[in-house]
């Protein structure tokens, strides 16, 4: 089977993305965020403490005739901005891109931390990276992907994420309207569960490429796009007035003041980030300074989010070994 399911931006600075996610029967639909950068499927649910719900829409086992308990199982995740959420699990249909998986694990959430609670865009998380990174316990479960993998036409799924427009998740196919020019592939590491490739280098505006390999993970979780600091300095060197904050905790610059592109590259590939993308949003009240869209990696993992997604069509391939796809559009 294939399909495809529109994303759709919470916002219009394209802070996370949704899809609807179609859970028990009758169908309860969910706007979830999908998320390459972690592995459990959670929902808010009616076991979450109702002053941590605001706004989101629940999912109810037991109001869903297919719903069945995994008694004793439960799973506590937690998440690159501090984030967290925690609770029980249940098996139900889950329905995405008309792909329906009979006895997907949904992880019901109890407790959720105050950025899930504010966040009233997303009624939980679609982790799509490898299982081995599903917090449930004591036995880990599979993600929609590892359920579905088997029933797609190719063990894939593809990101076509725009800025402030409405993208699209294929899975089991790739759409080649969605593209131009050819995919090129690279391998994945995926030893530690995520979407790890290696970039082969980068440019600055109009400046030459610099051939370096740069190790990330693609993280369609991840808003941003975070490199070494050596790189990231270079960058800022060409934004006028930019500075590290450390209160803002990276780096920010008049807003007006020009962002140069940021290109990397896939093997001989080159994959363009407009300027325009490389401003995020106002970095204080008086919208003085910006936030920029680039910042440094910490702990030594670069991750390639949602600005560096949506300057491409990607293609997340789950053969037996991995490989991520990259093409211009
Ligand atoms: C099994 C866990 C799993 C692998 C986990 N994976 C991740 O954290 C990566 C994953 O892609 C998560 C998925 C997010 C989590 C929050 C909700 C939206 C999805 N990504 C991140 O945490 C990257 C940093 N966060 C982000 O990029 C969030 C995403 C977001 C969007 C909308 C609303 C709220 C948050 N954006 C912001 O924080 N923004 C506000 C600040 C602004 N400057 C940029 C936008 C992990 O590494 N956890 C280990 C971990 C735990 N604790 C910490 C502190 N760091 C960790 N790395």
């Amino acid at each position: 089977s294939e399909g495809s399911v529109t994303a759709t931006p919470i916002d219009t600075i394209d802070t996370e993305y949704t899809i609807p996610v179609s859970i028990g029967t009758p169908a309860q639909v969910l706007q979830m965020d999908v998320d390459t950068g972690s592995s459990d499927f959670w929902v808010f649910s009616s076991e979450t403490e109702s002053d941590e719900v605001n706004g989101q829409t629940i999912y109810d086992p037991s109001q869903s005739s297919t719903s069945k308990k995994l008694s004793g199982d439960t799973y506590s995740v937690s998440y690159g901005d501090g984030s967290s959420s925690s609770g029980e699990v249940y098996t139900d249909k889950v329905k995405i891109a008309g792909i329906t998986v009979s006895k997907q694990a949904v992880e019901v959430a109890e407790q959720v931390s105050s950025s899930f609670t504010s966040d009233t865009s997303s009624s939980g998380l679609v982790g799509l990276a490898f299982d081995s990174l599903n917090q449930v316990s004591p036995s880990a479960v599979q993600t929609f992907f590892g359920n579905a993998q088997s029933k797609l036409d190719s063990p894939l799924f593809t990101a076509d994420l725009k800025h402030d427009a409405a993208g699209s998740y294929g899975f089991g196919f790739i759409d080649s309207s969605l593209y131009t020019g050819s995919i090129t592939y690279e391998d994945i590491d995926s030893s530690d569960g995520f979407w790890s490739w290696t970039s082969s280098g980068y440019a600055i505006g109009s400046g030459s490429f610099v051939s370096t390999k740069i190790t990330g993970i693609a993280d369609t979780g991840t808003t941003l796009m975070t490199m070494p600091s050596s790189i990231v300095k270079a960058y800022y060197k060409k934004v006028s007035g930019s500075y590290y904050d450390s209160t803002a905790a990276g780096y920010i610059f008049p807003c007006g003041n020009t962002t140069p592109s940021f290109t990397f590259g896939v093997g001989s590939l080159r994959i363009v980030i407009p300027g325009s993308y490389m401003s995020y949003a106002a970095a204080d009240d008086d919208g003085t300074y910006c936030y920029g869209s680039l910042q440094k990696s910490s702990g030594g993992t670069n991750i390639f989010g949602d600005v560096a997604l949506k300057s491409a069509f990607v293609v997340f391939n789950g053969a037996s070994s991995p490989t991520i796809g990259w093409a211009t559009k």
